[in-house]
């Protein structure tokens, strides 16, 4: 068994009947929905709410039930990967572009499980580039914002076009380098007009579960106010 599904399967043992379930985007939530999916199959009863279209898609596909979000005042549990997570159980997100949506449903749920593998574990944030997301209009100039903050900012580019996030906004990937101070950064960053988010989820995971190649899996418990 692969680490990511190791730890997705670990983090999908507590939802349990009644719950409205936060979906996920990328490889790692990939394994939870799929797994969601089959103790749906096997008689659980819960309505999920989904981060991203392709992991609607997913959960349609295998007749997750899906709620939509106006209907929702509060997500019970939500369980996402993480492209990075530091000592103090910081996070970077985004790395698929899914950021301003899995950061919404991550501050609205009574508890965020953060799913990764062993290689997403680093001392200190930044050696992945950190995913801003910016609305396309004047684009050229919020960037400039990024490069002034030391970003070395780059827009996000797929099959030679712009990406495209499902919220109809630019991604720009920036290389601060070693991100010392998080919660500063992320305030410095989201007080550039023109900036929507950006991928640094601080102070939001209650618990890291870390799988390894050998199918072993390592639950963290962090209390998300520290
Ligand atoms: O936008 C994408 C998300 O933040 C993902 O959860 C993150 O990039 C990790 O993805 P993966 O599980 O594919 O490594």
């Amino acid at each position: 068994m692969n680490a990511k599904k190791a730890a997705a399967e670990k983090a999908v043992e507590v939802v349990q009947d009644g719950m409205i379930v936060g979906l996920g985007t990328g490889s790692t939530s990939y394994w939870a929905i799929e797994r969601i999916g089959e103790r749906v199959r096997e008689g659980l009863s819960i309505q999920a709410v989904s981060s991203s279209l392709a992991s609607e898609e997913q959960a349609k596909k295998l007749g997750i039930p899906l709620i939509p979000l106006e209907q929702v005042k509060s997500i019970d549990i939500y369980i996402d990967g993480a492209d990075e997570v530091d000592q103090g159980f910081q996070l970077i997100k985004g790395g698929g572009g899914a950021l301003l949506r899995e950061k919404i449903l991550a501050s609205s749920s009574k508890q965020f499980i953060v799913i990764v593998d062993d290689s997403k574990m680093v001392e200190t944030l930044g050696r992945f580039p950190l995913p801003v997301e910016i609305v396309p209009f004047a684009s050229h100039l919020t960037v400039e914002k990024l490069r002034q903050l030391d970003g070395q900012p780059e827009i996000r580019m797929k099959d030679g076009q712009i990406f495209i996030s499902d919220n109809g906004n630019y991604i720009v990937d920036c290389h601060f380098g070693t991100i010392a101070d998080p919660e500063r950064m992320s305030a410095e960053i989201n007080a550039i007009a023109g900036v929507v988010e950006n991928g640094l989820f601080v102070h939001m995971a209650s618990q890291i579960i870390v799988g390894h190649a050998d199918a072993s899996v390592k639950v963290i418990h962090c209390n998300p106010r520290q």
